[in-house]
């Protein structure tokens, strides 16, 4: 009997995503844009994060801003859609997202990049996922978010006045949809609270980056 509940109690320990179903809550944004939002989506979530945060093979890149080259202030990994993610619960996630979104434009998910925010300096500029179809037809972004919570925002294209914000948490599941790349545009802003590491997983289709 002790082994036994030993035994469940590791299997809920395991990292595996919840069902989706009408858990997801869905945001109409202008423009035929759309956000879901799907709280606490993973459970054993504190195992996932460790595991990316110790095996994936993460990297600095630089890019050119105008005359100069500036590092990307996150590190970086990208799966493409042969390769072997870094845990099974991301084939399993992949599984449930596209069993959820069948009927969606942009269906299938297939790659999975991965961001590390190691503090609060580190953040994504305003931009939209515009590589690949997202820039002239509808797709999807799905981003698993792990680790300390940070604000994921958003604004249209055609007005920066008032973003919509946030705070994506441990375990939590948000997708953007509908023509939400090419007419909204999404940032992680850089925080001066004391921040601690953030993973976020990005499922998205084929050739959209
Ligand atoms: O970290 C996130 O949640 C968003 C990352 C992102 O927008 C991107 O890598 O394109
Ligand atoms: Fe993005």
């Amino acid at each position: 009997m002790t082994a036994f509940q030993a035994s469940l109690l590791t299997r809920d320990d395991e990292p595996h995503p919840g069902p989706l179903g009408d858990t997801v809550h869905r945001t109409p944004l202008a423009h035929r844009a759309w956000i879901d939002l799907r709280p606490g989506w993973f459970t054993g979530a504190d195992g996932l994060f460790e595991h990316l945060l110790e095996t994936v093979p993460w990297r600095a890149e630089r890019r050119h801003m105008y005359d100069r080259v500036v590092d990307v202030p996150r590190l970086l990994a990208f799966y493409g859609e042969n390769d072997p993610l870094p845990h099974p619960a991301l084939n399993e996630a992949l599984r449930t997202l596209n069993a959820h979104y069948a009927n969606e434009p942009g269906w299938p998910f297939r790659t999975a990049g991965l961001c590390l925010y190691r503090d609060g300096r580190d953040s994504v500029a305003w931009h939209g996922d515009t590589l690949g179809r997202g820039a002239t037809e509808d797709t999807m972004v799905a981003i698993l978010s792990l680790g300390t919570p940070r604000i994921l925002a958003l604004r249209p294209r055609d007005d920066h006045r008032r973003p919509i914000r946030r705070t994506l948490g441990h375990g939590d599941l948000l997708v953007m949809g509908g023509t939400c790349q090419r007419t909204w545009e999404h940032a992680v802003p850089k925080t001066t609270r004391p921040t601690g590491p953030r993973i976020s997983v990005q499922f998205r289709p084929r050739g959209v980056r």
